[in-house]
């Protein structure tokens, strides 16, 4: 012990009504050391009186090392990953944990029997949530978002509430049909005017999918006169957007702390704006889902130079997780020479080769309606690359107070206003559901086969959420479907892709707010030739829908 230290103890104990600026004065490390203790025995008291008042029948405190701000510094240190340390900090596992975080609290699950409940239960939701998100994230007013909470606050009625349940109506049937025959149609006439006789070179894999397919899905939503197809650098603003975004969850000062998705949203809204107030939502090739949302907005009377913020929202949704996923599909296939092989001769059957009009090429027509039935490996490859690509995070909102109960049959108390959360990422890869491989791409997870195991494949169904479920089940999911499987069936039949390099892919991990990973710079697919097969040179492809 030094000098210094000792005299202080004899001083401290000699004087305890020693004032401050004697400390200060007198002696430098003994002010250091009372203000470490002072500081100390404040952080233990805001420790102690921090944590929000908790009834017993709620799932256990999980406090953390930092008072206050803990969790929060953990989410910003870890991400998503935070799930993981949560879930690993208690001895004995937990079906889930109350998080004390500022002056409320947030609940985090990890048994699937009671995320599965969560999910689906009525108690819990995910407008308020939504409705906080579209604010911060797409910069809407106060007027607009009193427009699409209503009068009463009442989410049923509302118009953000109305939207949701017509577009389940405007994603089914019919509806889609027409959704995907655009977005695919695209993708065909791109495939047959690109990749001529050479091939397509293909700088970087990711990017080339990336943009395509935002502009296939463009079409899908706003037909032949989109506003991407006018202006096709709002692929890169709307990605920029996107990448970005984390800092608009706070909700301040956007144009500050966000400045870069600030920029890039606007420029993709104000083109959305200009499209919706020439009302070119009218023309008779633009996807029910469109007209809906717009109509119903427009029905509710939503600030019309807003409807262009607002719809950003469904450009949004419709490329962000779809393209990533189809990233993961493609190169976890194509890295495999035998499941390419195998996924061919399944999707052969569904092509009809006929003559071209006046002796014209010879048309292939691919009918994407029977991929599910008849294509069981490319199916359990796509659900599979779901399966690894996705880390989401799920969220409820508890509107009254609600009990779930685990696998165990033990019963967890949730209060009302507090929030739920559960990590799709940690569900996709337990071992304790997909077994010691967890982290290996094996389609035949997805694949029936007679000597399935009952339990094993009832822990799989609960475990494997990457749509979410209930009222709020990704409306979105069928029409990923029909564009993600379409082109991966067209390629395999048609197409060999040379150049594909284990070494240039590699599965990163999603920041918060961001369902599906993309790929990390330099694990993007590197370069890659796109060539016709050899017998399918001479053929333009359509797709039967
Ligand atoms: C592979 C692609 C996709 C993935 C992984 C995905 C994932 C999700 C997830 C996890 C949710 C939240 C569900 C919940 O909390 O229970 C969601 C909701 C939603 N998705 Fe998707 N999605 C995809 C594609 C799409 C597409 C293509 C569209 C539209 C064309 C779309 C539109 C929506 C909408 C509107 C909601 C909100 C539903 C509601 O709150 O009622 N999604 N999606």
């Amino acid at each position: 012990m030094s000098q210094n230290s000792s005299s202080f103890s004899r001083d401290w104990s000699n004087n305890t009504g020693l004032a401050w600026h004697q400390i200060a004065s007198d002696d430098i490390t003994a002010g250091t050391v009372v203000f470490t203790t002072v500081a100390a025995v404040v952080l233990l008291f805001f420790y102690r009186f921090s944590s929000p008042p908790i009834d017993p029948r709620e799932p256990p405190l999980l406090k953390p090392g930092i008072p206050i701000v803990g969790h929060l510094v953990g989410l910003a240190r870890y991400g998503i990953d935070y799930f993981e340390v949560l879930r690993n900090s208690k001895r004995k596992p937990s079906p889930a944990v109350t998080l004390p975080i500022l002056n409320g609290k947030a609940y985090v699950l990890f048994d699937r029997t009671m995320i599965q409940s969560a999910i689906r239960h009525k108690n819990l939701t995910f407008d308020v949530l939504g409705m906080e998100f579209a604010q911060r994230v797409f910069g809407l007013s106060d007027l607009a978002m009193e427009k699409l909470w209503g009068p009463d606050h009442d989410i049923e009625t509302s118009a953000a509430g109305v939207t949701m349940q017509r577009i389940k109506t405007a994603m089914t049937g019919q509806s889609l049909f027409r959704m995907n025959a655009a977005a695919l149609n695209y993708i065909a006439e791109h495939l047959n005017s690109e990749v001529g006789e050479a091939g397509l070179k293909v700088p970087n894999l990711y990017r080339w999918l990336r943009d395509f397919m935002t502009m296939a899905t463009a079409e899908g939503l706003y037909g032949s006169d989109n506003p991407i197809q006018k202006q096709p650098d709002l692929i890169d603003a709307l990605w920029a957007f996107e990448g970005n975004m984390q800092p608009l969850f706070v909700g301040v000062m956007p144009k500050l702390i966000a400045r870069k998705a600030y920029t890039n949203r606007e420029k993709v809204q104000a083109a959305l704006s200009r499209w919706y107030v020439a009302r070119k939502d009218g023309a008779p090739d633009v996807a029910e889902i469109t007209k809906v949302r717009v109509n119903t907005l427009r029905e509710f009377d939503f600030p019309e130079e807003e409807i262009g913020w607002a719809e950003a929202a469904l450009l949004f949704v419709a490329t962000t997780n779809t393209i990533p996923t189809l990233y993961w599909f493609v190169t976890n296939v194509w890295l495999r020479p035998e499941v390419v092989e195998e996924v061919r001769r399944e999707a052969l059957p569904l092509v009809v080769l006929s003559d071209g009009v006046d002796g014209g090429k010879r048309i292939a027509t691919l009918d994407i309606t029977q991929l599910e039935e008849r294509c069981p490996l490319l199916v359990g490859c796509y659900r599979e690359s779901i399966r690894l690509g996705n880390q989401s995070v799920g969220t409820r909102r508890v509107l009254v107070d609600t009990v779930l109960t685990d696998g165990a049959g033990n019963q967890h108390l949730f209060k009302a206003g507090c929030d739920i959360m559960w990590s799709v990422k940690t569900l996709h890869r337990s071992e304790d559901v997909w077994g010691p491989e967890a982290m290996e791409f094996d389609p035949s997870r997805f694949v029936k086969s007679e000597d399935q195991d009952v339990k094993v494949e009832r822990a799989r169904k609960q475990a494997y959420v990457p749509f979410g479920g209930g009222k709020h089940l990704c409306p979105g999911r069928n029409f990923a479907f029909a564009e993600n499987l379409g082109l991966m069936a067209a390629l395999v039949v048609g197409f060999e892709l040379h150049g594909l390099d284990a070494a240039n892919v590699r599965l990163g991990d999603a920041k918060m707010g961001e369902a599906v990973a993309k790929p990390p710079a330099g694990a993007e697919g590197g370069e890659v030739v796109i060539k016709r097969r050899a017998g399918w040179e001479d053929v333009d492809w359509k797709f039967m829908c």
